[in-house]
């Protein structure tokens, strides 16, 4: 168990100081410890504990420092979240393992100065029995900030936006690790089939009521050595995501275009849906993620896709004239928030120019549908700006286009009022990610 607090800490600083990612940082540092099973779990709840919970923990602290926080040196503020962590968030560690242990580490990392610090900090929690004295709730943007460890800027933003009871909900979910789904390859197999091959790999898989074809799987490891994947049978996608294929529901001997489409996962399921026939121009602005798209095409069989390097916001290449049209366009990711924690605390998450990009890349992608047409707007973001404003601003400027009402199976429930062409998924109205998906046609 020291170990992992140990390796814990070194993970938290390389996020820190180097920017690394949580998942990456992690597996590394696991496999260079050579920790047990049980171990890993735990730096693992450790790491991902101090990322989903740093405002609250920091909050602590500047309850009980007579230091400024921004004048406590960064070692010695990870320890001090990481024994708050177990002390007021995980159950089974007794406090004064807890307590021992962080000094201990402080020790370690030759910190005998701040060692008695952390000590006299943890103790004075501990006397307070660990409970936590959350701001005055009154104050929302300060409570729901503490509470959920989010900025201030993303609570006002989702207040505002999508109202109280939808803002908690979103902030409910930003912790813990999101279910993973997967894309049955109808090309090749069918679910029942698919979950009996996850089966004989030990990995569990259930059916999903909507979409059809959509499996939930767990306990996977690495998905690269299951027999399901290397056979094609499936890729790994989000249900949220599945839903955009679903919406824009191309058919056989079509002609699609996926503006924004790498790594592909859209594009494959897309393809499923066309059963293989027609054709898909697949375009991205980054040569080496089309490389992704060709790859993940192969494995699954698929060869109605053909890759183009292009940029979506200007007209420099043309395209063909389309039955269906795919925008996904890079967005802020305030829907994903939950897969990377450390995302969260970016201060240009919400005040970017990427709702102009956004727009023109809708602008000029619409060119190309044909009348009666479908064109899909999508992002995996929670910010109106980028999805709502940008879909009315396009309608208002383009007479000759329309919303297309979607029609809503009953697992599909809107979190607001929104116009019958749109929908806002959140993480407590669907088991997807955050998304925002559009459905528009030419007259
Ligand atoms: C949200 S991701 C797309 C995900 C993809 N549709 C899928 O399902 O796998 C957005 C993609 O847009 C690409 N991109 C960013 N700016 C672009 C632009 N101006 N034109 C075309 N692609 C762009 C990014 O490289 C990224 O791969």
């Amino acid at each position: 168990m020291a170990n992992s607090r140990k390796t814990a800490f070194k993970v938290l600083l390389k996020i820190e100081q180097d920017g690394a990612y949580s998942n990456i940082a992690l597996n590394n540092a696991v496999k260079e410890s050579a920790l047990s099973p049980l171990d890993a779990a735990f730096t693992s709840a450790l790491v991902y504990g101090v990322l989903e919970r740093k405002i609250t923990l920091d909050y602590i602290i500047k309850q009980y420092s007579k230091i400024p926080l921004r004048k406590i040196e960064l070692k010695t503020k990870i320890i001090l979240r990481l024994g708050l962590l177990q002390m007021a968030f995980m159950d089974k560690i007794p406090e004064s393992a807890a307590v021992n242990e962080s000094v201990k580490l402080a020790k370690q990392q030759k910190l005998q100065k701040s060692s008695g610090f952390i000590n006299a900090i943890l103790r004075s929690f501990a006397r307070d029995n660990c409970k936590i004295k959350y701001p005055d709730s009154n104050n929302k943007a300060e409570y729901y900030s503490v509470k959920y460890s989010c900025p201030q800027m993303l609570v006002k933003l989702w207040i505002n936006s999508y109202g109280e009871d939808n803002a908690r909900g979103i902030l409910e979910n930003l912790s813990g690790r999101p279910n993973i789904y997967a894309r049955v390859n109808t090309l090749k197999t069918n679910t029942d089939e698919l979950i009996s091959v996850l089966a004989d790999d030990k990995v569990k898989a259930e059916k999903v009521d909507f979409p059809s074809n959509a499996v939930k799987i767990a306990d996977t490891g690495s998905i690269e050595r299951l027999k399901a994947y290397k056979g094609g049978l499936l890729h790994i996608q989000d249900l949220s995501s599945q839903l955009c294929a679903y919406f824009l529901s191309a058919e056989k001997g079509q002609t699609v275009l996926d503006i924004c489409s790498a790594p592909g996962g859209k594009t494959f399921t897309i393809a499923e849906y066309m059963q293989n026939s027609g054709k898909i121009t697949a375009c991205d602005m980054y040569k080496h993620k089309l490389k992704l798209i060709e790859k993940g095409a192969k494995r699954l069989g698929i060869n109605i896709i053909e890759t183009c390097l292009r940029d979506g916001a200007s007209a420099d290449k043309e395209l063909p004239s389309a039955d269906r049209i795919l925008c996904d366009v890079p967005c802020s990711g305030l829907g994903v928030l939950s897969r990377k924690p450390e995302i969260r605390y970016k201060d240009d998450l919400v005040d970017t120019d990427l709702a102009d990009i956004q727009y023109k890349i809708l602008c000029e992608s619409a060119k190309y549908l044909k009348k009666g047409g479908k064109l899909v707007y999508s992002t995996c973001t929670l910010n109106p700006q980028e999805n709502n404003k940008n879909t009315a601003k396009f309608l208002a400027e383009h007479n000759d286009f329309e919303g297309v009402e979607l029609e809503l199976p009953p697992e599909l429930k809107r979190a607001f009022d929104e116009k019958p062409y749109e929908i806002t998924l959140m993480p407590h109205t669907f088991d997807g990610d955050g998304f925002y998906i559009a459905v528009l046609t030419r007259r």
